[in-house]
């Protein structure tokens, strides 16, 4: 599905990267309530930009597209960061302001509550966009403005270039912005919240499947611990996830994302890309910040021998790893 292509970049993230300020919590907490907080930490994230740098690990080329904030050394940060993944930085440019920013709260199961301060407008320029693309064989992006998304796809489109989107519910919270979304993207990623809020259904595949009459050519849904699924062709996928100790479920799903193009764009099966990307995302959650736990490849091929090998011993499945506590 996704072209071959002597293109420098497998991957376009287009996206702001974000200033993580993260919390760590007992719990988080409900309206006028108030907790106090474990830990306070300061992590580069934002998940167009998380995205680059869990497929750059995994031995992916990619690029960021997006904008930071040249008021304090945030942006400067930012950019660093980028650079320590090997993700490649020639289109994030600095503007006036402060960097976008989340503020994320981690409660002891390493489930998160988290509030997202974006910067003003669109990182988009049409010229060094379409530059970008042309140089990148798929492009992902998290399209929360829908004329700005158009324009990214079509430019995508143009270019030759595939489009791969990230759905939330904050970006499709009813069917009718989904259906607005679908015929514009190649690759859809749901968690599951953003399908149950963009379908109004319980994800599975045959609830999956008839997304892909509207326009996308793979349609894949992360849940976490209850695994993912993912439907393209006449092909369905149920992939269970791996059990791992959950310390920061912030920024597994991008991992997941990633991971899963990242070994469709070397050629994997869908059902081989999805096994990888679940064993990936089980190691992402092990450490706080969206990014401390990303693994390199060789990190996730370790973990599918031990738990192939723990099969062949035994002929069953084997929960492997610390459990989650
Ligand atoms: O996808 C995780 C990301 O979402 C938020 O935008 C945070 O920046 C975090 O890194």
């Amino acid at each position: 599905m996704i072209p071959p292509g002597p293109r420098r970049f497998g991957l376009l993230a287009y996206g702001d990267p974000n200033i993580d300020l993260v919390f760590a919590v007992d719990r988080v907490p409900a309206a006028d309530d108030k907790v106090l907080g474990r830990h306070l930490g300061r992590h580069a994230g934002g998940t167009a930009a998380n995205v680059a740098c869990a497929a750059a690990r995994l031995g992916l080329p990619a690029a960021a597209y997006g904008r930071v904030g040249r008021d304090d050394g945030d942006g400067d940060f930012l950019v660093t960061e980028f650079q320590c993944f090997g993700v490649a930085v020639q289109w994030v440019r600095p503007v006036a302001g402060p960097c976008a920013t989340a503020l994320i709260l981690v409660q002891g199961d390493g489930e998160k509550a988290l509030v997202y301060a974006p910067l003003p407008g669109w990182p988009l320029d049409k010229a060094t966009l379409a530059q970008a693309l042309e140089q990148s064989r798929v492009v992902y992006a998290m399209p929360y403005d829908l004329a700005e998304f158009e324009a990214v796809s079509r430019l995508a489109r143009a270019a030759g270039a595939l489009v791969a989107i990230d759905v939330e519910a904050a970006v499709a919270p009813n069917p009718e912005r989904l259906a607005a979304l679908l015929p514009l993207a190649d690759i859809v990623f749901f968690n599951e919240g953003g399908f149950r809020a963009a379908t109004g259904l319980r994800p599975t595949t045959d609830h999956t499947r008839p997304l892909l009459k509207q326009g996308p050519r793979l349609v894949v849904v992360s849940m976490g611990a209850r695994g993912a699924i993912a439907v393209q062709g006449d092909d369905s996928v149920i992939q269970p996830a791996f059990p791992a100790r959950a310390v920061d479920a912030t920024g597994a799903g991008d991992c997941f994302n990633a991971a899963v193009l990242a070994r469709l764009l070397n050629g994997d099966h869908l059902a081989n890309a999805l096994r990888f990307a679940a064993a990936a995302a089980s190691l992402a959650i092990t450490a706080i910040g969206a990014r401390a736990g990303f693994p390199d490849h060789e990190a996730v091929a370790a973990m599918l021998s031990t738990a192939d090998q723990a099969v062949n011993n035994t002929g069953q499945v084997h929960h492997f790893g610390p459990s989650k506590t």
